[in-house]
């Protein structure tokens, strides 16, 4: 199935510029879409409560800061990024109050539309720009000139505007000169979760566990399987984010790539390929989703244990000591937010 891919050409800037916009949540994506939509022009103000440890860093890069409901109020667009297991308390208590005639709802994933945590009314707009990147690197590339490329989905659209503000919006943020791919809330919600649970975050972070733990039980020093393991990965995919796996294989050893094509496939076995099956049969019938929600009511107790487990992996001790070794090493990840 083809898709469609929107670009800066195909974007009109004046769309968004021309609507005042609340961005709900100053984290990872808040601080991003909000400082990059200001230095596109577009009128924005942030929506925190009171008490929120994010108002300062907003209020430092010159935002103004409204509570949630007064932001709501003000705007025709209002974009959610808080966490999505706050999200639909946030809505209901903050937000659907202050919802008018021609309001735009928008969302910077598909989480709370798809499993039906938030039923927006009718006579509003509801629409999805989700950055396919980290917030932290969606703001840098939009600096450096660059962008991330977003997902745009139109849930309603009493306006007849809305995948035209979406993609404006996505524009402002500098998704547009990466490319803007219209989808649906539920192939967004659906392919991002996948992704993260089974590739980029869990199975990346596991693979780099075990690898790590693999050489170091067996005796080798942890700085070199720290090199091995984690630090070259990040210019392994350099490659293939450049070229594609191909351009990585042009740039490895031929010793190298027969060792990827022959033990690859033994890491990623036919049974690792049936395990992200049924990780995405629990996206798509709800379990994750009902896990995930609930796990958050009852205070994440075993979100918890597990983020300890991972804070005290010997890997972490390696990497920060070999990390302040390199000054180079990246900008920090708390540049603003
Ligand atoms: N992280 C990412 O790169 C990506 C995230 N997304 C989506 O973006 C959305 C936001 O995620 P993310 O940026 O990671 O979130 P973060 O956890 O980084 O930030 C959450 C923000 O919401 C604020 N907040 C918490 N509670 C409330 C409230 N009751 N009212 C208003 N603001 C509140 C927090 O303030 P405080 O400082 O007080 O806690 C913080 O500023 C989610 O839907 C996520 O799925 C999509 C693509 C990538
Ligand atoms: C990969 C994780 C992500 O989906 C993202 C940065 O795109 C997220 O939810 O943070
Ligand atoms: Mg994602
Ligand atoms: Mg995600």
């Amino acid at each position: 199935m083809s898709v469609e891919i929107f670009y800066d050409a195909d974007a009109d800037l004046g769309i968004v510029q021309g609507r005042k916009v609340a961005v709900i949540g100053y984290g990872s994506q808040g601080h991003a879409h909000a400082l990059s939509l200001r230095d596109s022009g577009v009128d924005v103000r942030i929506g925190l409560p009171e008490g929120s440890k994010s108002r300062a860093k907003a209020e430092d890069e010159g935002l103004r800061v409204l509570t949630t409901a007064e932001a709501a109020a003000e705007a025709d667009l209002i974009m959610i990024l808080t966490p999505d297991t706050k999200q639909r308390a946030i809505y209901e208590q903050d937000i659907a109050p202050n919802l008018k005639d021609g309001d735009a709802l928008f969302f910077g994933h598909g989480f709370n539309i798809r499993y039906g945590l938030i039923k927006p009314p009718a006579n509003v707009d509801v629409a999805m720009v989700a950055p396919k990147g980290p917030g932290h690197l969606v703001r840098r590339q939009f600096v450096d000139g660059k962008g991330v490329p977003c997902l745009i989905a139109v849930e309603q659209d009493p306006s007849g505007n809305a995948q035209a503000l979406a993609l404006s919006y996505a524009a402002a943020i500098g998704g547009a000169r990466a490319g803007v791919i219209k989808t649906t809330f539920t192939e967004e919600t659906e392919t991002d979760l996948f992704g993260e649970q089974a590739v980029l975050c869990g199975g990346a972070s596991a693979l780099v566990q075990t690898g790590f733990e693999v050489l170091t039980e067996a005796g080798y020093a942890p700085e070199i399987a720290y090199f091995e393991v984690l630090h070259e990965l990040k210019l392994i995919v350099d490659l293939m984010y450049e070229g594609g796996i191909a351009r990585m294989r042009y740039s490895i050893s031929d010793t190298a790539e027969y060792g990827d094509l022959t033990r690859g496939p033994r890491v990623i076995t036919p049974e690792v390929k049936e395990n992200m099956k049924a990780i995405l049969r629990e996206i798509q019938d709800g379990t994750f989703a009902r896990e995930w929600v609930t796990e958050d009511e009852q205070g994440r107790p075993n979100f918890g244990k597990l983020q300890q487990a991972g804070e005290q992996h010997s890997i972490e001790e390696t990497g920060r000591k070999l990390r302040g070794l390199m000054s180079w090493v990246d900008r920090p990840i708390t540049e603003t937010a």
